[in-house]
């Protein structure tokens, strides 16, 4: 029964809850009041074994962990950690200040939108950044053919001591710092090393809950990881929840629209990112990605692909106006650039097998000042917010 919604219901406090999925052949977005925090999903192994946790119900518990977290640091108001080593200031700078090194170079329009955080959360965020541009880099990069699942395990072990405030080498130092700064939970560090090990052993998702899971670990882990610097406006009323599923929901966009654009690309290396039973139902296979033909059945496909990758932008942005207004602007700019690559698709005629979808220099000049617009809206009142969920 793939692609059926499937209502799964866990006495753990209530949330605001939406789910996408299929139905009927076609992408259908439930919102309901308040619900269980397990809530809907949609899932064909949980039809199989109705017991079975979905991928939303296990990234949830996150969610929660970390927005506990949060709270509880509001409590207690956490005092800074001096580790051992950090107490020279001048080394410390240096570390924070090579993050943004790297940071200038690989991501010059991000690095733009940090500058108009406070210094503090600006190089708190740079050094979250170059720890995920360097686990991606495990994968990915150069050395990714030597990679195998014991240097990712040295990789996380690496992480446990930095948290722990023994700092590996610099960049490492400076995340050291933030995360004893800031309320940052280790577990969606831990994931995304997860989603670089996913990466070494599965190359096909069965269904968009095995696809999620994947989404969750390598971009919704951001989210659930920049939050806690970025900081939520002391104006806003929204529960704290709600501005992380709306920071998980940006990182699964953002994944899910990389995906979208890179279908040709992940093809070349034996790769598909998309879930199998929706292509099937479809009427499409793998041999029809590594042919590339652009199709009505491929077209029809990807609009509603699009489509989910939109509904959950648009869960996100219902979230950016509740962070602290420095940390808007950037967050409205990436999410825009982002969004539009969607519309690059779309203008590409849905041919993502030899055309790269990308966002013009002149598009991305434009989309600036609109983000700045859109990052003056201030924070919703609690009414707003219980009406919303
Ligand atoms: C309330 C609310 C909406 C808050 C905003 C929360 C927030 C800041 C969310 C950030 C979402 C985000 C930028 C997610 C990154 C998604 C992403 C592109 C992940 C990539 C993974 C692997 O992709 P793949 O290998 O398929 O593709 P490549 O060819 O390699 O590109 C990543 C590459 C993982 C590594 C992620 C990064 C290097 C980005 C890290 C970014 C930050 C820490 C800063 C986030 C802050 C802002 C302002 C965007
Ligand atoms: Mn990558």
């Amino acid at each position: 029964m793939p692609g059926a919604l499937l209502y799964v219901g866990c006495p753990k406090g209530n949330v605001a809850a939406s789910v996408f999925g299929f139905e009927d052949g076609k992408l259908r977005k439930r919102r309901r009041g308040r619900l269980p925090a397990c809530r809907i999903s949609v899932v064909s192994s949980a039809v199989a074994n109705p017991a079975a946790r979905t991928s939303e119900e296990r990234v949830y518990e996150v969610v929660l962990k970390q927005a506990a977290l949060v709270r509880e640091q509001k409590k207690t108001k956490k005092k800074t950690v001096d580790m051992e080593g950090m107490s020279n200031w001048d080394l410390l700078n240096e570390a924070y200040g090579r993050c943004g090194d790297v940071c200038a170079e690989y991501a010059k329009t991000f690095y733009l939108g940090t500058l108009l955080m406070t210094p503090e959360r600006r190089r708190a965020v740079w050094a979250i950044y170059v720890w995920c541009r360097r686990t991606d880099e495990l994968v990915d990069g150069p050395n990714a053919s030597h990679i195998t699942p014991k240097a990712l395990d040295r990789w996380e072990q690496r992480l446990s001591d930095l948290f722990e405030g023994s700092p590996y080498d610099m960049y490492d130092a400076a995340l050291a710092h933030t995360v004893s700064k800031y309320p940052v939970d280790i577990q969606p560090f831990k994931d995304m090393i997860e989603g670089m090990r996913l990466d070494l052993r599965k190359s096909r998702y069965q269904n968009f809950d095995e696809l999620y899971l994947y989404c969750y670990y390598v971009a919704g882990t951001v989210g659930l990881m920049s939050v806690p610097v970025m900081g939520i406006a002391p104006e806003s009323k929204a529960t704290t929840e709600t501005v992380y599923n709306a920071a998980l929901a940006l990182g699964i966009a953002n994944q899910l629209t990389n995906i979208l654009r890179d279908v040709g690309e992940d093809a070349r290396r034996g790769r598909v990112y998309l879930p199998q039973d929706e292509l099937a139902l479809a009427g499409l296979s793998d041999e029809d990605i590594f042919r590339g033909q652009v199709t009505d059945k491929w077209r029809s496909f990807m609009k509603e692909q699009i489509k989910r990758a939109r509904m959950f932008f648009d869960e996100a942005e219902k979230g950016v106006a509740e962070l602290n207004a420095a940390s808007r602007w950037p967050v409205w700019a990436s999410l825009l650039l982002y969004k539009q690559i969607l519309d690059s698709i779309e203008a590409n005629d849905y041919n993502n097998f030899t055309k790269r979808a990308y966002v013009g220099k002149a598009k991305k000049l434009l989309t600036l000042p609109i983000a700045y617009g859109r990052a003056l809206m201030v924070p919703t009142s609690k009414a707003a917010d219980q009406m919303r969920s």
